[in-house]
């Protein structure tokens, strides 16, 4: 190198640095401001308004203020709103609006600006949608143009990755081509045995407990046993283990999904922030790890055992016809694992968690779904044929109308992957639309005017008959990506449900305290509480 070359170099170094830099300012204000503000300038023009966003954190302070502001809850119910709620047997009133208290700006903005109206999640830009015709031709779109938003893989990489719930296009129908087989009603029905086991653990664990306690009822929180429940049969049914040898994966998920729904209003919603080495993203970091080391185990011992028809191997087998390296193998196995255990743990289980919770501020209920129960078990534990012809009945009301009131999945969200439209309102590439589903699921204008109230028998001729706008009745979502797990879920649901209520009798317990959190999925916040007998 000759010396002019030399002296030139710090320059030639700088001005690289320079360009460097210059990129990535132009990159962070395309992503963080003028992207956002074309977005919100395509949908301004079709005359959608909706609070104004801050430029960095868009309307997430103000979103963060309303959900901090105390909800108006079951003690602060005014005598006039009794109507709003189910009293139980202490004429407690138990109000079922959940909406309210786990989305609350959504409720404040949607009365100021309307059912169409947008806001800004950060720098993501969100379409707020509560327009019945335009859900209806929403519901009814198979185009794969509506996808899974992209920032769920940004806020929930570490708990989902890149599995069959946050992919899209091609790799997302590869992986729902795999695990949808597995879970058809026809292989539900084998599962059934596994599910009475499980709920026998349960019924055991409960008589223990009141055998126990003075005055033969026993104060049992339910929550963790119905997590048991649902992953002790997620184990055994998808990966040939039990809730015991998988119980690490589990907690950890767990305290992934805890520490994940902590900072959903947090500024880590900001570009960026989650690849910063705090504290707290430092232990997320070391569980996803954990969870990976773990699951991998699982496989590991499968590669040694004699090969089994069940998820697991589907799924190793898929990632084997995938053409990948050994590293995307595994991280296919991994995701796909670790979807399944979290679509398929949690849901259920809050589910069976809210049921039980209806139903022992119901009496009357409890009187008629176990009646029901010893007609068709007859004195036997449920089969597949019992199962079934729970269809129409009592059970499966009840089961819905906890749907409805308490759906997991409290929001339907996707991303326009093209420019899309619905009725007048064009989806431009890149917003994310929210259905707010348990808000839908509780309006008097749809489901008239006990629309708040318990009241299964508004299902008895089927979901269709339920109400003004059955479509918008969606606890396992619509389209191309409704839930897979839903045969899976009922029938779980139905089997723990009616071994519970044939061997014991419940009410609330006074300790129940009725407040619904958002942690990913609509929980109690302070579990739920039930005095329990024995029959
Ligand atoms: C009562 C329990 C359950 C509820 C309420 C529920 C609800 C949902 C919802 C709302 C979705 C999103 C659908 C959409 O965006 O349109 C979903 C997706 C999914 N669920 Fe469930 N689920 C439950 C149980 C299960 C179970 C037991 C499994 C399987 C083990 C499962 C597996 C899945 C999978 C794989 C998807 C992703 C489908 C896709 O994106 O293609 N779910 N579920």
């Amino acid at each position: 190198m000759d010396d002019q070359v030399l002296q030139q170099l710090p320059r030639i170094a700088f001005a690289v640095a320079l360009v460097g830099i210059l990129s990535m300012i132009t990159r962070l204000c395309e992503v963080m401001i003028w992207r956002p503000k074309r977005l919100r300038g395509k949908l301004l023009k079709q005359g959608i308004s909706g609070p104004p966003p801050s430029i960095i954190l868009g309307n997430l302070p103000e979103m963060k203020r309303f959900s901090s502001e105390p909800q108006r809850g079951e003690d602060q119910v005014a005598d006039g709103e009794a109507k709003i709620g189910n009293r139980d047997q202490d004429s407690r009133v138990i109000t079922h609006n959940c909406s309210s208290k786990v989305y609350p700006f959504l409720e404040r903005w949607r009365k100021e600006y309307g059912p169409v109206f947008m806001f800004s999640f950060g720098n993501i830009q969100m379409l707020h949608v509560y327009d019945l015709d335009i859900l209806k031709e929403m519901t009814m779109c198979t185009s794969l143009d509506l996808g899974r938003p992209s920032n769920l893989f940004r806020k929930l990489g570490p708990l989902l990755g890149r599995g069959v719930l946050t992919s899209n296009g091609t790799q997302w129908a590869h992986q729902r081509k795999i695990i949808a087989p597995e879970l058809y009603a026809d292989k539900v029905k084998g599962m059934i045995s596994l599910m009475v086991q499980s709920s026998m653990t349960l019924v055991k664990s409960w008589v223990d407990m009141i055998d126990r306690s003075e005055g033969g009822a026993a104060d049992i929180k339910i929550d963790a046993f119905m997590r048991s429940f649902s992953g002790d049969v997620i184990s055994r049914a998808c990966f040939g283990s039990s809730f015991c040898e998988g119980e690490q994966i589990f907690v950890k998920l767990r305290g992934l999904q805890e520490a994940l729904s902590e900072k959903m209003l947090g500024n880590d919603n900001i570009h960026g922030f989650r690849q910063l080495p705090t504290k707290s993203n430092r232990a997320i970091w070391r569980l996803e790890k954990e969870v990976w080391s773990l699951i991998l185990k699982v496989v590991k011992e499968r590669e040694g055992a004699k090969s089994e028809k069940d998820l697991l191997q589907m799924i190793l087998d898929g990632a084997k016809d995938g053409h990948l390296s050994s590293n995307e193998m595994d991280r296919f196995i991994v995701d796909n694992c670790k979807n399944i255990y979290q679509a398929g743990y949690e849901t259920t289980a809050v589910v069976a968690s809210w049921t039980l919770m209806l139903l022992a501020s119901n009496s009357d209920w409890q009187a008629k779904v176990r009646e029901e129960i010893y007609q068709v078990c007859a004195g036997q534990l449920p089969n597949s044929a019992t199962i079934r012809n729970m269809k129409t009945e009592q059970m499966t009301m009840v089961i819905h109308e906890s749907l409805r009131l308490y759906p997991p999945v409290a929001i339907f969200s996707r991303e326009a992957q093209q420019d899309i439209k619905f009725g007048d309102v064009l989806v431009p590439k890149g917003v994310t639309v929210w259905v707010p589903v348990a808000t839908l699921h509780i309006d008097p204008d749809i489901w008239g005017p006990n629309a708040a109230l318990f009241c299964p028998e508004r299902f008895s001729n089927g979901v269709s008959a339920s109400c003004r706008h059955p479509h918008v009745y969606m606890p396992f979502g619509v389209g191309p990506r409704i839930c897979l797990g839903q045969n899976l879920a009922m029938a779980e649901l139905k089997v723990v449900l009616s071994i519970i209520l044939s061997n014991f009798a419940f009410s609330l317990s006074p300790s129940y305290n009725h407040s619904p959190v958002m942690r990913l999925v609509i929980e109690p916040e302070h579990g739920i509480n039930l005095l329990v007998k024995k029959l």
